[in-house]
């Protein structure tokens, strides 16, 4: 949902920002890349010793860079397929870098065990919602159905919760893992159907036709 409502908007607004990196010479792989790193260093500083708010600030400072990249490499005309690939292999590590600085916090010093689950639970049923998508497109399937909860919705959702927490606003957190959980439970089973549905589809047109990208895991 927000990745369609919201990202026209976003895009417009870090315009100015994408074009002044371009006209510094700066890449959209530089960007990917030390966009990641921020968002890693940002959350394994701060999460981890239960500083949410400094740590969400820091986090949501350098997560733009995943809409900034994208909007220099249409700039400049250059969509390469190694930039896909790099923006969501990233993308990947950064989901695991959030939700997993939480979980050691709720294993630790903030013990909480249920939380501590939660957050394990939210960043394997995230990066299923990922797989789902990467690898039916790697068989020349479409995943039309965005689904409940995406990586827009995983980090809105986490961070606003967080910075709120770290300000004291009891339950917040709590709220919201279980809204990130459930919501990407409910999206990897949108997704399956779609895909399912598509593959049906194509088989009756095709019918015997063999596997395609089998190769992969
Ligand atoms: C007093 C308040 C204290 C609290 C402070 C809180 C501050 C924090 C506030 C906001 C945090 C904003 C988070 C920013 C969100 C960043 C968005 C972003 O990068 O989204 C990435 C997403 C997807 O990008 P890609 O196309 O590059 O990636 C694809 C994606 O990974 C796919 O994964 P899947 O979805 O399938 O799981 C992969 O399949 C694919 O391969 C990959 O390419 O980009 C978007 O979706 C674009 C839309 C972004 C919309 C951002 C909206 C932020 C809006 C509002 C936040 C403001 C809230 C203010 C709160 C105040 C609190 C009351
Ligand atoms: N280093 C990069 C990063 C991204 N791209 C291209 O942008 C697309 C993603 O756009 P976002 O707005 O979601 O960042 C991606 O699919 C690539 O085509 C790139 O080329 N190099
Ligand atoms: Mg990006
Ligand atoms: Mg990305």
């Amino acid at each position: 949902m927000l990745n369609k409502y919201a990202r026209a908007f976003f895009t417009r607004v870090l315009n100015p920002f994408a074009s002044f990196l371009v006209r510094k010479g700066v890449s959209p792989d530089t960007v990917t890349l030390l966009g990641t790193l921020g968002v890693v260093v940002g959350a394994l500083i701060f999460f981890p010793f239960g500083h949410f708010f400094v740590g969400t600030l820091v986090i949501t400072a350098f997560i733009f860079s995943d809409l900034v990249d994208g909007n220099m490499a249409r700039q400049i005309g250059k969509s390469t397929k190694w930039g896909a690939f790099l923006d969501s292999t990233l993308d990947r590590v950064a989901d695991a870098a959030i939700f997993g600085a939480l979980a050691v916090w709720f294993a630790g010093d903030g013990d909480n065990l249920r939380l501590a689950v939660l957050c394990v639970f939210c960043l394997a049923s995230g990066q299923v919602v990922s797989y789902t998508k990467a690898r039916a497109e790697s068989l020349g399937l479409k995943c039309d159905v965005s689904g409940l909860v995406e990586r827009a919705e995983r980090l809105v959702g986490v961070l606003v919760a967080t910075g709120l927490s770290g300000l004291g606003v009891p339950w917040i957190q709590e709220i919201a893992l279980w809204g990130i959980a459930v919501g990407s439970f409910v999206t990897i089973f949108q997704r399956m159907l779609a895909v399912r549905k598509e593959a049906d589809g194509l088989e009756m047109t095709r019918p015997g036709s063999a596997p395609e990208g089998g190769g992969a895991a």
